[in-house]
């Protein structure tokens, strides 16, 4: 068992009851967890609060993630793949990639170690909520840039 993956599911947990969508993240470096996040688009009303977003937020200042690992119990989107670039992380551990399109390719490409650990939990928690929330799970893809989804299917 994962101890990070669990606390980044925790999180995710925690989103559910408050009435959000179940992805969570946390950020550790050197063994400790520095940071913790949930996605809160439906808690705060923001689409730009994605789990690893409202992560990196809390995380503890520490001049340069470039020896953080982010844990995510989802693939990260590509705003989100772009903060971790951005930050110079250099690991993410994901817990399932199959519940919406995501930026693999661009965090791999960016030289990004990507593990996805393919999670049953994560997958059921998301599975479980997608099919009682499905017309607001549609409205998070249908944000996406159509662009990016038409090169994925490729
Ligand atoms: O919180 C979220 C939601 C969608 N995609 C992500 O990467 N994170």
């Amino acid at each position: 068992m994962d101890i990070f993956m669990q606390a980044a599911l925790d999180e995710a947990r925690k989103g559910s009851r408050e009435g959000g969508i179940p992805i969570g993240a946390v950020l550790v470096e050197e063994g400790r967890i520095i940071g913790r996040g949930r996605n809160r688009r439906v808690q705060q009303r923001d689409q730009m609060m994605h789990a690893e977003i409202d992560c990196l937020r809390n995380a503890r200042l520490t001049g340069g993630y470039h020896n953080a690992v982010l844990y995510t119990t989802l693939m990260p989107c590509y705003m989100c793949a772009g903060a971790v670039v951005y930050f110079g992380i250099k690991k993410v551990v994901v817990g399932e990639a199959r519940s919406a399109p995501a930026a693999r390719d661009f965090m791999q490409a960016h030289g990004i170690e990507v593990v996805d650990l393919d999670w049953a939990e994560c997958r059921m928690l998301m599975e479980e909520y997608i099919s009682m929330n499905r017309k607001q799970w549609d409205e998070v893809l249908s944000e996406l840039n159509p662009d990016l989804l038409i090169q994925q299917e490729k």
